[in-house]
């Protein structure tokens, strides 16, 4: 559990921005642009309240427990894809693989990790995996990624449908963010990425290597084209429309993800918890719908479940968990929210996952209008 005066997830923030350089805090921190979504993805959950009810169930213990694509997991709250784990602590994306599995609950892996698909399944095998992916511009580099997931055990791909390029961050600009010449993105083989020639600047090369994958022509039928060649669930990451999630289901998908990328891409998209009730609506229980984007706090899980979601995965906090201590950090940060969500439901009258339903959280204008 928390060790010292580090009792909540802005405890674990506040002691990242303080060790990590700024090269790497800033790429983990921004948000594109003026960061209005980034700011808004955390203050939306405080535009929610809850309707507890009392003396209906006995809450003397919690059950957390459910499952995700078939699979069992001990609470609703996974880990999503974020890239170059390393930068927040040598054993990065094989100590938060560790730590997941250690909590019995979901990691997804980034393509763009800094330890491969196979390293981060050889550390914690009995771990339930998923397999970030795009289809990149070149179908054999997308295929092969996939095989070697499959091979590896992942149980799912996680399909980023959000980044047709890289959205505008302000302040990697400004650093001329780079990925520290120790490091590398390790799906890919060296020789699949060049440093851009100029002396000391290997890392922005792979920035660049990183951008020359994504492929902004692709459409929905691309996506059938992906389901067509694996048997794992194909769960879309980055909808924010009933629309999208319609044409989602519609493509067969498994699963969908309301995600706005950490407000990293395009500026200005709403929260993400407050597009969850327009997506679950359209997607009507035809698949399992999950959410991220600012979670921070057991009661930031519940309102999610509340309104709708399965379940919901963290993106920053693992890294400032990392940042603090690897595996330890990553897995106290997974055990403040599961036992702030256990203590969040023995508040608002729920024993397990099946109790929490849309009459427990409403929007705050519902008390704008008294019925006086
Ligand atoms: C540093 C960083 C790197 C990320 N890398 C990826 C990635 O490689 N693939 C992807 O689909 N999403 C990526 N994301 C988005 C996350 O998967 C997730 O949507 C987001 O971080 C959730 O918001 P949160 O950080 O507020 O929890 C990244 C986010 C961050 C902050
Ligand atoms: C230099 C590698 C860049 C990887 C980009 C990963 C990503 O999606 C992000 O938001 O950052």
């Amino acid at each position: 559990m928390a060790t010292g005066s580090l009792v909540c997830l802005d405890d674990f923030e506040k002691y990242a921005f303080g060790k990590l350089d700024r090269n790497a805090l800033d790429y983990y921190r921004s948000g594109a642009n003026d960061e209005q979504s980034l700011r808004d993805n955390r203050a939306a959950f405080g535009r929610y309240r809850f309707r507890p009810r009392f003396l209906q169930k006995d809450v003397s213990k919690r059950d957390l427990s459910t499952r995700i694509q078939g699979q069992p997991v001990d609470f609703p709250v996974g880990i999503a894809p974020t890239a170059l784990q390393r930068m927040a602590h040598p054993d990065g994306e094989v100590a938060t693989g560790r730590a997941a599995a250690a909590m019995k609950t979901c990691m997804v892996l980034s393509t763009m990790a800094t330890s491969s698909i196979e390293e981060v399944a050889q550390a914690s095998p009995e771990g339930l995996r998923w397999f970030q992916i795009c289809i990149y511009r070149d179908r054999e580099v997308t295929k092969e990624l996939v095989r070697r997931a499959e091979r590896s055990g992942y149980k799912a791909l996680v399909l980023t449908v959000d980044t047709p390029m890289f959205g505008r961050r302000l302040a990697d600009t400004r650093n001329k963010f780079t990925l520290p010449p120790h490091l590398r993105m390790a799906n890919f083989k060296q020789a699949d990425y060049k440093s851009d020639g100029v002396k000391g600047r290997k890392g922005s090369g792979q920035s660049k290597f990183a951008a020359s994958l994504l492929n902004p022509s692709l459409k929905w039928t691309d996506v059938r084209w992906l389901k067509q060649f694996t048997k794992l669930p194909i769960i879309v990451k980055g909808i924010l429309t009933g629309e999208d999630a319609v044409e989602a289901v519609r493509t067969g998908v498994d699963g969908i993800v309301v995600s706005n990328h950490g407000a990293r891409q395009l500026d200005g998209v709403p929260a993400t918890i407050d597009v969850l009730p327009e997506v679950v609506r359209a997607v009507n229980g035809q698949c399992e719908v999950y959410l991220d984007g600012g979670v921070r706090t057991g009661t930031d899980v519940l309102k999610a479940l509340a309104l709708g979601a399965k379940a919901v995965f963290i993106g920053r906090p693992a890294l400032y968990g990392l940042a603090y201590d690897g595996e330890a950090g990553v897995k106290t940060i997974l055990q403040i929210l599961r036992d702030e969500l256990s203590l969040a439901m023995a508040l608002a009258g729920c024993a397990s996952l099946s109790d929490i339903n849309s009459s427990l959280v409403v929007h705050q204008s519902y008390y704008l209008h008294p019925k006086l």
